[in-house]
């Protein structure tokens, strides 16, 4: 039986979330675990946190660099979120995805509605809440990154964000660090046997059921 022709076009594979719900640590479990999706490195304008890597968790530009590729049209999306510009630079992505390569993003809404809008059938869009606004305070904190001035301008953001939860496919609570990963984990699976994704399989049903 000819499995080869079962090929398929990458997903892109978004997830979104209010600062602080934990959506980098799902990201970087899936990045572990699952050998087939690659990380979308973003730009952005914003400093380096303590044990952040350039050009793995971000690529770290100038706003002169990153007016200069919003110039040249470098970008799938960007945005402006807590003061600072960040954007999906295209470079990689575009061949990757015809490739078959799956993407993670870690964007925000605004990036999403951008993404969705140009490249909708290749687009999954996860959101994920935190399971209250008290739990997700104590988490920007936790995580100890961040002043006491950029966690309560990320609090009060909160809820805007909150807001677009309507703009996404799926919604997942991280409650329970694992099973909020699980489903994502199910969620990814998924959408990678969706019919329309798998380009290959009209050649093979037609060979299946050849008289
Ligand atoms: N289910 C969970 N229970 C308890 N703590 C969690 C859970 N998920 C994530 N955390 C912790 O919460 C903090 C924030 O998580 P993380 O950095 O992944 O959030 P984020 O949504 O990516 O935030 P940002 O948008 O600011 O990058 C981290 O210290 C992380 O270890
Ligand atoms: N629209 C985009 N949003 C992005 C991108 N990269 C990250 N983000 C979002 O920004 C906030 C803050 O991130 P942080 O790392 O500074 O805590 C968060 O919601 C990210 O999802 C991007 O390329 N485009």
């Amino acid at each position: 039986m000819a499995t080869d022709t079962l090929h398929r076009r990458g997903l892109m594979f978004i997830l979104s979330s209010p600062s602080g719900a934990g959506k980098t640590t799902i990201a970087r479990r899936l990045l572990a675990e699952d050998g087939e999706i690659a990380m979308s490195v973003s730009a952005t304008t914003r400093p380096m946190r303590p044990g952040e890597v350039d050009g793995k968790d971000y690529h770290f530009v100038s706003q002169t660099e990153f007016d200069r590729m919003v110039e040249d049209n470098g970008f799938y999306e960007w945005a402006h979120v807590f003061g600072h510009s960040y954007g999906t630079p295209k470079a990689q992505i575009r061949a990757g995805l015809k490739d078959g390569q799956d993407y993670l993003f870690d964007i925000d809404w605004q990036g999403t509605q951008q993404l969705h809008q140009k490249a909708q059938a290749d687009v999954v869009r996860v959101f994920i809440l935190p399971p209250s606004l008290e739990e997700l305070h104590r988490r920007l904190i936790g995580r100890g990154t961040d002043s006491a001035e950029v966690i309560a301008a990320r609090m009060a953001r909160a809820q805007a964000e909150i807001s677009h939860w309507d703009g996404y496919d799926y919604v997942v609570v991280n409650d329970d660090v694992e099973t909020c990963f699980g489903k994502v984990r199910e969620i990814l699976d998924a959408e990678r046997m969706r019919r329309t994704r798998q380009t290959g399989l009209i050649d093979f049903v037609r060979e299946l059921t050849r008289g």
